[in-house]
């Protein structure tokens, strides 16, 4: 910035030696037309140091110097022109004061010589000019030179400032990109001992591999053995396969041969068969009066017994002696008495309608025979017959055959039904009604529920006995009043052999048998107990008119026949259970049940048949 003035004063400067240079190289020129202006004003100035010089006194080299003296009388010299002069003057003037060595001083008359000096010093500066304005011009072209240099300087300067700005700009890209390599080199050599590690876990995987490979060879080569031994073996399996399906039907035929046996010998045993039970008295033994033949376990004798006179003796009076297909005494286990009648269960399974019920006064052990205890040995017929059914059926699912099952629990109180599988609000019981629809009875909004095993079905019982209405009597002090009649519907497919079979496991206890009088019932007691012997009545006389092939059956008489119709005709197997107490106070009741027992076992029901398709 300091340096701009100075080379504007040495433009300036430059100007004004080069305009005086002009001026004075034209100067002969002017001096001859006698008009030039600029010599004259340059007399001007000496003369104001110098004392005039005479205008007679001009030489050849005093000519200029003449001219010079002559300038002030020619008078016009614009101020511009005179302050430029002085410029100049000033440069001619210097070397005058400062000049070389001084020539020897002349006498102050020798004009002459002095005029021939400062001829000489004006030819010395004239040179000294004319270098110095060389030199200047040589100046002002290195001066433009070099302003040119400088503005190239700065055009270079400024893009090189460009270029430091853009230098610091990819310095600051590249101090990024050092760091990213920084990272990079780290996670570089992170990789590389990674590598290293996984170097080391490739070696190790390729001696594994290796080691594998050679495992798989000999695995191969012992594939390859197995393929073979496969092959045998499907061979094997394929003639096996046949053996089999030919045992199947072998199977098939023995089984359907089995049932037809089977049915046979229960139709041989008779299709209503019954069996006495009689129960042990409190302390175990037996009565007196019944008298059960040791070698025979078919019949039993009520004897009537009396006091002899003295009252130490009693005296038999008169015997009654009876004969069923099997007669229970007071030590029978549960499982003796249920392995007589699994045969029957079977024929449920083979597709024969089986009903089995027990008969007798009011604690003579029917629902203790029906249903007994929930577990262990006490168990009755309707928990041992569920899990038979189910055994069974899971034995022939071998054989293609598969099963459901439908399970129902109602009971038959003063003649009304009840659903004992019924879990919603007692108010809103529904009513129910027996119908018979495609020979088939069935009760409307009972509770049918499908099973699948042993469990739900022992669950579903014990709901029932719980629902069960039970009401106090003077004999026994949980005695029913009323029927229970457990459905198992059974429905067999075996689409293997395109056969089916459909069947009704009915096991039903039934409501004491006692003679009124006995039971002192009154008011409502009364109505149950004419309601119950109304029922059982019907019973004894539904299977009489059975035997005695009577054309028109009374089912519709009792609630209890018409539902049991399905299971009482010629289409079923029928068991009857009679129950005896054994106490000497029982006689009559015992006596009455055998009577009604007996009628039952004189009586052959036709020919069961299954219900197949
Ligand atoms: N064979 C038996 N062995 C041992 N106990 C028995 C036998 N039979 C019945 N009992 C017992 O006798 C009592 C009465 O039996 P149970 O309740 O079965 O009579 P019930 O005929 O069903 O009477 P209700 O008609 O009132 O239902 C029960 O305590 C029962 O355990």
């Amino acid at each position: 910035m300091s340096r701009l003035p100075v080379m504007s004063n040495k433009r300036v400067f430059a100007r004004s030696s080069s305009d005086v240079g002009q001026d004075l190289e034209t100067e002969p020129a002017q001096r001859n037309d006698a008009e030039a202006v600029r010599p004259q004003a340059a007399a001007t100035v000496v003369v104001s140091k110098r004392p005039p010089v005479p205008a007679s006194t001009k030489s050849v080299r005093g000519t200029r110097a003449a001219t010079v003296a002559a300038g002030p009388s020619r008078g016009k010299i614009s101020c511009q022109t005179t302050l430029g002069l002085m410029e100049q003057s000033h440069l001619l003037v210097m070397p005058l004061c400062t000049g070389g060595a001084r020539p020897p001083r002349r006498d102050p008359w020798d004009l002459r010589g002095k005029v021939s000096d400062m001829e000489d010093k004006l030819r010395n500066y004239q040179t000294k000019y004319k270098s110095t304005n060389q030199e200047n011009e040589l100046l002002r072209d290195s001066v433009a030179l070099s302003q040119a240099r400088v503005a190239e300087m700065q055009m270079e300067l400024e893009s090189q400032k460009k270029q430091i700005r853009e230098y610091r700009g990819e310095l600051q890209v590249l101090a990024g990109v050092r760091e990213e390599l920084e990272k990079v080199s780290s996670e570089l050599s992170n990789l590389q001992s990674k590598y290293k590690v996984m170097e080391t876990l490739t070696n190790a995987q390729e001696t594994e591999l290796q080691t594998l490979r050679m495992k798989v060879s000999m695995q191969e080569s012992t594939l390859a053995h197995l393929h073979v031994s496969l092959r045998e073996k499907e061979e094997q399996i394929c003639s096996l396969q046949a053996t089999v399906v030919q045992q199947k039907d072998e199977l098939h035929a023995g089984e359907m041969e089995r049932r037809q046996l089977h049915n046979t010998i229960q139709e041989l045993k008779g299709n209503i068969r019954v069996f006495c039970r009689v129960r042990p008295l409190a302390d175990g033994g037996l009565s007196k009066h019944i008298q059960l033949p040791p070698a025979d376990n078919k019949s039993i004798t009520l004897a009537k017994m009396e006091e002899s006179h003295t009252g130490k003796t009693d005296i038999q009076k008169t015997c009654y002696s009876f004969s069923f297909d099997r007669v229970f005494g007071p030590q029978a286990s549960q499982q003796e008495v249920f392995d007589e009648i699994s045969l029957l269960v079977q024929s449920a399974l083979d597709g024969y309608n089986v009903c089995c019920f027990a008969y007798g006064q009011t604690g003579s052990g029917k629902t203790y025979t029906m249903e007994g205890e929930e577990h262990g040995e006490s168990r009755g017929v309707i928990p041992r017959a569920v899990q038979q059914v189910f055994k069974t059926a899971h034995k022939l699912e071998a054989q293609g055959w598969e099963f459901t099952f439908t399970a129902s629990f109602v009971e038959i109180y003063n003649e009304t039904l009840r659903d004992l599988l019924y879990t919603e609000k007692t108010s809103k019981r529904p009513e129910l009604e027996i119908r018979k629809t495609n020979n088939e009875m069935t009760v409307t909004n009972l509770t049918y529920k499908k099973v699948t095993n042993e469990d739900q079905v022992l669950g579903l019982i014990s709901l029932a006995s719980h629902n069960r209405s039970t009401a106090q009597t003077t004999q026994n002090d949980r005695s029913s009043r009323s029927h229970s009649v457990f459905q198992l519907d059974i429905e067999g497919v075996n689409d293997g052999r395109d056969v089916k079979c459909k069947s009704t496991l009915c096991l039903v206890d039934l409501a004491g048998s006692e003679r009124l009088e006995k039971s002192q019932s009154q008011g409502e007691r009364f109505k149950e107990m004419t309601a119950i012997n109304g029922s059982l009545s019907n019973l004894g006389r539904v299977i009489t008119a059975l035997a005695n092939k009577e054309s028109y059956i009374p089912y519709r008489t009792s609630k209890l026949t018409y539902l049991l119709q399905g299971c009482l005709g010629g289409n079923s197997k029928t068991l009857m259970f009679v129950n005896i107490t054994p106490g000497p106070d029982s006689f009559g009741e015992s006596l009455n049940s055998l009577r009604f027992a007996s009628k039952v076992n004189d009586c052959v029901i036709g020919t069961a048949c299954a219900n197949k398709k």
